[in-house]
Order: C-alpha cells, then structure tokens, then sequence
C-alpha cells in the first residue's frame, strides 16, 4: 500500500480523464461517485453492502459527527473507519455547508461560523482551525478546506466579498492542517457564476497550493444549464493533474455532463435519499414505484440490473414493502440506487479508457424517458 497520496490520470477523451486516486487505505478509481454516509453510516446499508455496489470511498459528515457523538468520542473508539467499520478511504466535508443549512441561531464573522445544535440546542463554533481538528480527530484521508458556498443568486459584490472570505478561510484551512503524510486536504473554488472570480478564485488556491481542488457553489439552485455553463471553463481554471471534485451533484445526467467537462469526483444524497421515497434510478429513467401502476407487475425493476433487489424482486414486491413502510424497502431501493450510480461510473471509466465517451453518453441520452417510467 502507498504511504502517500497520488492522482495519476490513466487516459483521457476530450476534456474528460479516468485515472486511479491512490491513498493508504486504498485506490479511488475516477471518476468517482462517493455515497454519503452521513451519521457515520450509509443510511440503510451496511459497509459491505456499500463496497458491493463498487464504491471505493465514502462522505462523512463533521457537522453531524461533531455533535453527536462528537469528534473527541470517536477519536478515542478508533477514528471513524474502525467506528463504522469501513477501512477504506473516507472524505470528511468541512461541516460548514451543513451548518448554514441545518443549524439554529447562526452567527458568521471573519472568525468563523458560531450556531444552536439541531439536536440539543447547546451552542457551538466552527472555524477553519476547528473543523481542520474535528477532521482529523475522524482520521479522514481526504480533508475539505473550511469554505462559504455561496449561495445562489447572489449579485457580483456580494459573491466577491463571499469568495475572497473563503479564500481567506482557505490559507487558515492549510495552515491548520499541516503536513500529514497520506493525508490531503482539497481547496474549493467559488465565485458564483462569475467567470473572473472563478479565475481568481481559482489562482489562489493553486498558490496556496493544495492536493485537490474542489467545485463549490454549484447544484445550490442555479439549474443545469448553468451549472453545465460554469463547467465549460471553471474544471481547466485548476491543476490538471490533481483530482476536481464537484460538490454536491447529482442526478445521472447532471453526473455525465460533469464528468464529459473534465470532473473526477462527485458526492450526492440523491441515490439514497431518493431511494428511501421510493424513486428506482434505471437505464430507462427514474421508477417511481409507490404508484399503483406496479402493484402487479411481476418483472424486476431493471432487468438488465444484477442488484439483489433486481435479482431477486418484483416491482409488485417493491411497491408493497414502500406502501407498507417496511424496513426492507429502504434496504432495497439504497442498494439498487447506489448500484446504478456505481455502474454509471464504472460505464464512464470503461468509455474514456476506450475513447468512446461521446457514443456512451448519446447512447445514455437515447435510452432515457423523460419523468417517471
Ligand atoms: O460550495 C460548497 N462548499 C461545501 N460544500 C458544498 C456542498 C456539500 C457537498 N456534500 C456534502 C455532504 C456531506 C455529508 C452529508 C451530505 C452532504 C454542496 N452541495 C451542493 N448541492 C447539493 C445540495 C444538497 C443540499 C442542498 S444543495 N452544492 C454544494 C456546494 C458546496
């Protein structure tokens, strides 16, 4: 096992690349999609059945694992790997993005973020330095810099001032972390939709330097079009050679278009959130399968897919158990929904090795209905 951190990019077609992230704890093969594992667990699946579907690194979450059952609690269990029994890599985010979406009584200032606990109400604070410790108190292996996503829309002065503060929050971000061998930390661009901040933004993180670089203040209500607008030319703004992580997306087609604009990494709570409503992700579109038009139908799912749920299955069944509210119903869509992502990926390495990316994605365009199948 390498004691260091790597990204090297094995082939590349247009602006897209497939290559191999290799850690300590093991290799990332990129494009990635990374399941969220939000309370130190991949809600409704266990580790195993995580790595089943092909996934080779999970998200954990600092802001949640900091409140409960904080930070200092698993740090003295283990780390969060031994916690939750996955030994392979893990990427913590920095826990600022939840706290303006989750938190109480939120107070922002050059310092930091202070705020009210969704849980308990007990008061706490969040600064680079401190999410920097929290995250190494989990024993991540890859570290997200402590950042503002912007939100959107925001007007130009607005996403500067926001944009230069987590540029700012970026330099503390690395100071804090230190040189930890086999351990990285990622930066995060923002700018808003701002071609000029997006390139400043860019330029100082390659100064302060980093091991990867992600994209923030994207998939925050912007619509695809223009997320895929900033995609055209924010990617090649960062280091080539190291890893580019989208932040936060996304449906299939948002997760094809990124990858054919030069994206590496993904992380999304779509297959498993929507999973738990009941929303199948196929080859063909999205399956709703609490309508009542599946509660005779005896076929799987997704024939063509070699999940548990699909293998041995009924839509019939489906709807029941989702109607019913049944454990096993979570259980089932998860799995299949994380096993489509991870097939989707595996479809996008296999097509950039073999230089046929265009004829992979018009052929995942072709197949797909628009709305529920
Ligand atoms: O600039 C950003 N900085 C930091 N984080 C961002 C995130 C959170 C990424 N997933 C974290 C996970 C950590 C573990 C728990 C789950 C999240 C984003 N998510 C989205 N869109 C998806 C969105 C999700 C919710 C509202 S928009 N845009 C994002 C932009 C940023």
């Amino acid at each position: 096992m390498t004691k260091k951190f790597n990204f090297d990019v094995t082939a590349t077609d247009g602006r897209a690349r497939t290559g191999v992230i290799s850690t300590p704890r093991g290799e990332i093969r990129t494009p990635a999609f990374m399941p969220v594992g939000t309370a130190a667990t991949v809600k409704a699946m266990l580790p195993e059945s995580v790595r089943a579907t092909g996934a080779d690194i999970l998200l954990g979450n600092t802001y949640h694992l900091m409140l409960r059952p904080t930070a200092e609690r698993i740090a003295r269990l283990g780390g969060l790997h031994r916690f939750m029994n996955w030994d392979r890599p893990i990427l913590t985010d920095s826990g600022g993005f939840q706290v303006m979406s989750l938190a109480g009584l939120r107070k922002l200032t050059e310092e930091g973020v202070t705020f009210k606990s969704h849980i308990d109400g007990s008061r706490h604070a969040l600064t680079p330095e401190r999410s920097m410790e929290i995250q190494a108190l989990l024993g991540s292996d890859i570290v997200m810099a402590f950042d503002e996503c912007t939100p959107f829309p925001s007007d130009e002065a607005t996403a500067r001032r926001s944009m230069e503060l987590s540029m700012r929050w970026a330099r503390r971000s690395r100071e804090a972390f230190g040189d930890r061998p086999g351990h990285a930390l990622f930066g995060i661009q923002q700018g808003s939709v701002y071609r000029d901040q997006r390139q400043e933004s860019a330029d100082k993180l390659r100064e302060i330097g980093f091991d990867g670089y992600a994209i923030g203040g994207l998939a925050v209500g912007e619509g695809q079009a223009t997320m895929f607008e900033v995609l055209e030319y924010a990617p090649a703004m960062l280091p080539e050679d190291r890893p580019r992580y989208l932040m936060g997306v996304g449906k299939p087609d948002d997760i094809v278009g990124a990858v054919e604009r030069g994206i590496d990494m993904m992380d999304c709570v779509l297959p498993s959130r929507s999973g738990r409503t009941g929303q199948a992700f196929t080859r063909f579109g999205v399956v709703n399968i609490r309508n009542a038009r599946h509660q005779d139908d005896p076929r799987p799912l997704d024939e063509h897919c070699t999940c548990p749920a699909c293998r041995n299955y009924s839509r019939a069944y489906l709807h029941h158990v989702n109607r019913a509210q049944e454990i096993i119903a979570s259980m089932l869509l998860t799995w299949h929904n994380l096993h489509y992502f991870q097939e989707l990926m595996q479809g996008l390495r296999d097509a950039i090795a073999e230089g046929r990316l265009a004829a992979f994605v018009s052929d995942f365009h072709a197949r797909r209905a628009e709305g529920d199948i």
